[in-house]
């Protein structure tokens, strides 16, 4: 029987859309990468909310690199995310010649959310669901394209944040995650890059309070995917070449607990 290729779940993070040049460079690059892969797009839009809410006259908090979210803003963050960004990245995937479908979490029962904590608001975490929808889309030659616009299955709307998102998606198809952003990995108190992170390490810079913010929900997200995965994922940055980042030459890779060094 022939052997299928798990799937690469590529994470990017919303500033991307402020760059379409590089958008428009790492979508040429999945073109070339989905002849042999299927490929998920899974994409934030932190930036976006951040506009439409301002427009909005309404301000937002963060917890701990989370957005604290009302249900009265879902309108807004989910207009921008499922709506604006992912029609946007949609969009730009036509004009490279791929072949976009637009998707949340909810879609196709991919995943099922909880809320977090009323604390937060309508903020999820999601679970894996089911992969059939993926499936197919990947036999059609799609490139599905998911925001991380989640519900409860009382249909609550909820928002994820995109890293958990991914980190969720790759692990349903048991692929490997890459969460690409504009930074150039994670980086040591001297600003250098970390080209591997093992548990240990992770906590130590956590309690030194050198990895922070949205660094800290993306490694936590990238730990607990490698973990279940049992194999390294790779936090990059966008402006590298896809085949760099895919052949461990950029960017950091966070390593399991039953993983060494080199895997
Ligand atoms: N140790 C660290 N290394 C790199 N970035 C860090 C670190 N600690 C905090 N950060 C911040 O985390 C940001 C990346 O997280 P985030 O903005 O959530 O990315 P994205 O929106 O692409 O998911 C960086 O731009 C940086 O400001
Ligand atoms: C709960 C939560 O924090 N949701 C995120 C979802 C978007 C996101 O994660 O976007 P980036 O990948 O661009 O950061 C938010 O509202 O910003």
């Amino acid at each position: 029987m022939a052997e299928i290729t798990p799937p690469v779940v590529i994470k990017v993070g919303g500033a991307l859309l402020d760059s379409p040049h590089i958008a428009n460079q790492l979508l040429a690059e999945i073109k070339t990468l989905q002849a042999s892969t299927p490929v998920v797009l899974v994409h934030g839009g932190g930036p976006l909310v951040e506009t439409m809410l301002s427009a909005m006259q309404l301000t937002s908090t963060k917890i701990d690199g989370l957005r604290v979210t009302p249900d009265e803003q879902m309108p807004y963050v989910c207009g921008a995310l499922a709506g604006s960004a992912n029609k946007s990245l949609c969009a730009m995937a036509i004009a490279a010649g791929l072949n976009p479908v637009g998707l949340s979490l909810m879609d196709g029962g991919i995943t099922q959310c909880q809320l977090l904590d009323e604390k937060y608001g309508a903020v999820g975490i999601p679970a894996t669901g089911k992969p059939a929808l993926l499936a197919r889309l990947f036999e059609g030659g799609f490139l599905p394209v998911i925001s991380s616009i989640g519900c409860t299955d009382e249909g609550r709307l909820l928002n994820v944040n995109a890293d958990q998102a991914a980190t969720v998606i790759a692990e349903l198809l048991g692929g490997k995650l890459l969460l690409l952003s504009n930074v150039d990995g994670v980086l040591d108190q001297h600003k250098a890059l970390i080209s591997e992170l093992d548990q240990a390490r992770l906590q130590e810079e956590v309690s030194l309070g050198v990895i922070k913010d949205g660094m800290l929900v993306k490694v936590s997200a990238a730990m607990q995917a490698a973990q279940q995965l049992n194999q390294p994922v790779t936090i990059a940055n966008w402006s590298a070449p896809l085949t760099a980042i895919l052949n461990n030459q950029s960017g950091t890779r966070v390593i399991p607990a039953t993983q060494t060094s080199g895997a």
